[in-house]
């Protein structure tokens, strides 16, 4: 009678264990990226142990400032550098290859029945694939570093139902948004979330981890669909190595059950500044845009740049659009489909692969009272640029929006 992480918790504990138990897990990757790696190699450091526990297990990409923006990130990531090095870490991204999330998907690290942790948020990510993926803080990560080894308590779960056919208008971001407006940003904390239904299985692995990656802003410790034919496809030329695949009992225990009803669904909209300020598209007063941001670990993927590029086709945006690829993979098939060339030919501008201007850093910061639509999973206040608002839709509503110069839906286009 166990969910997907009571399983995954027994396997990697080596013993059989239920929610609620604390254990001391042994992790199958790690990753940390140029944002905490920092923190992480600083408190490894003052172990004073010499060699991480295994460089094979250890995945570093570097995404989230990049190419550096100041000096001082220049200095801290040639140093990172060096430290990778001297550890013999071979799983090491460096500037423009993308995103964690994405690149730990294609590069095969996620997979079905695995515990990944991650030194970011968004490592829930991973339960796309039928893994454990969650984050955890950089000292934390350190201690993995030495050992291989993490404590948690083994989370609750929660079984969230999705049914019907989504409109051509209405993708995974919209069910996304709808689930967390619902729930609220606390309606899941320190849960796992299982995700079942047939608007789930019809899913693509993009869909997928659109949905997974936003778990964590319900406060869930991860979010997870059970791995099927989808999942299997996209692993076979990628897995690193093999995988068995973890399923909950028929009779596994829930701590609460929700469903949605999809087929009935419009394109959905966090306004700011919370997550969970979720309302219909149609619902939502004339708002005026300044800028469009396309991208990041949500919806940068290449489903969602064609999404944007099939309403921009033969427009023009009204407003600043800025596209950033998940990755470099994402990027060589986009400009391979003609997809960059309709974005570029639309007025859109083509960011390098990584987090872009996600949380304010660089290559797109808004400034005081200017506002975002943004494909990203967060909108708080400040996130973007000081006295910045954001908004957070789908591709094909940020596009939508970037024609018209106020938020708009798709099917408006
Ligand atoms: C910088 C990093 C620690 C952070 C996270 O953990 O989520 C970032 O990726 C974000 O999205 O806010
Ligand atoms: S794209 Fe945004 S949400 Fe994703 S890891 Fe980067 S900064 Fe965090």
């Amino acid at each position: 009678m166990s969910t997907i992480s009571e399983k995954i918790f027994s396997r990697a504990a080596g013993k059989e264990v239920k929610a609620n138990d604390f254990v001391i897990a042994d992790v199958d990757y790690a990753m940390a990226h140029d944002g905490t790696s920092v923190l992480a190699v600083r408190s490894f450091k003052e172990m004073e142990i010499d060699k991480v526990w295994n460089p094979e297990r250890i995945v570093i990409p570097f995404d989230h400032l990049t190419p550096a923006n100041t000096d001082t990130t220049a200095a801290l990531q040639a140093d990172i550098r060096g430290w990778i090095k001297e550890q013999n870490i071979k799983n090491f991204f460096d500037v423009g290859e993308g995103i964690c999330h994405q690149l730990m998907p294609e590069k095969g690290f996620a997979l079905p029945g695995k515990l990944v942790v991650g030194a970011d948020s968004h490592t829930c990510t991973y339960g796309a694939f039928g893994a454990f993926g969650t984050g955890v803080g950089a000292t934390d990560m350190s201690e993995i570093f030495a050992s291989g080894k993490l404590w948690f308590r083994v989370p609750e779960s929660i079984r969230i139902t999705a049914e019907g056919k989504l409109d051509k208008n209405v993708s995974a971001k919209d069910l996304t948004l709808k689930i967390i407006g619902t729930l609220g940003v606390a309606g899941a904390t320190y849960k796992a979330a299982e995700f079942y239904g047939n608007t789930i299985e019809d899913l693509s692995m993009a869909g997928r981890m659109t949905l997974c990656n936003m778990a964590i802003e319900m406060g869930a410790k991860t979010g997870i669909v059970p791995p099927d034919k989808t999942t299997f496809d996209y692993l076979k030329e990628r897995a690193v190595e093999e995988y068995e695949p973890l399923y909950a009992d028929e009779d596994a225990s829930y701590a609460e059950e929700y469903h949605f009803d999809a087929g009935e669904l419009e394109p959905q909209v966090a306004c700011p500044h919370n997550v969970d300020n979720v309302h219909n598209i149609s619902d939502i007063p004339a708002t005026r845009i300044d800028q469009a941001f396309i991208g990041t670990c949500t919806n940068g993927r290449l489903e969602d740049l064609e999404a944007a590029a099939d309403i921009l086709r033969g427009e023009k945006v009204a407003v600043r659009t800025i596209v950033v690829p998940a990755s470099r993979e994402v990027l060589i098939e986009a400009v391979r489909k003609g997809v960059i060339e309709t974005l570029l030919e639309a007025g859109a501008i083509i960011g390098s692969p990584g987090c872009g201007p996600c949380l304010g850093g660089h290559m797109g910061v808004i400034g005081k009272g200017e506002v975002c639509i943004s494909t990203a999973n967060r909108n708080f206040k400040g996130r973007m640029g000081t006295g910045g608002y954001i908004y957070l839709a789908s591709p094909a509503t940020a596009a939508a929006s970037a024609i018209t110069g106020e938020i708009t839906s798709p099917a408006d286009i």
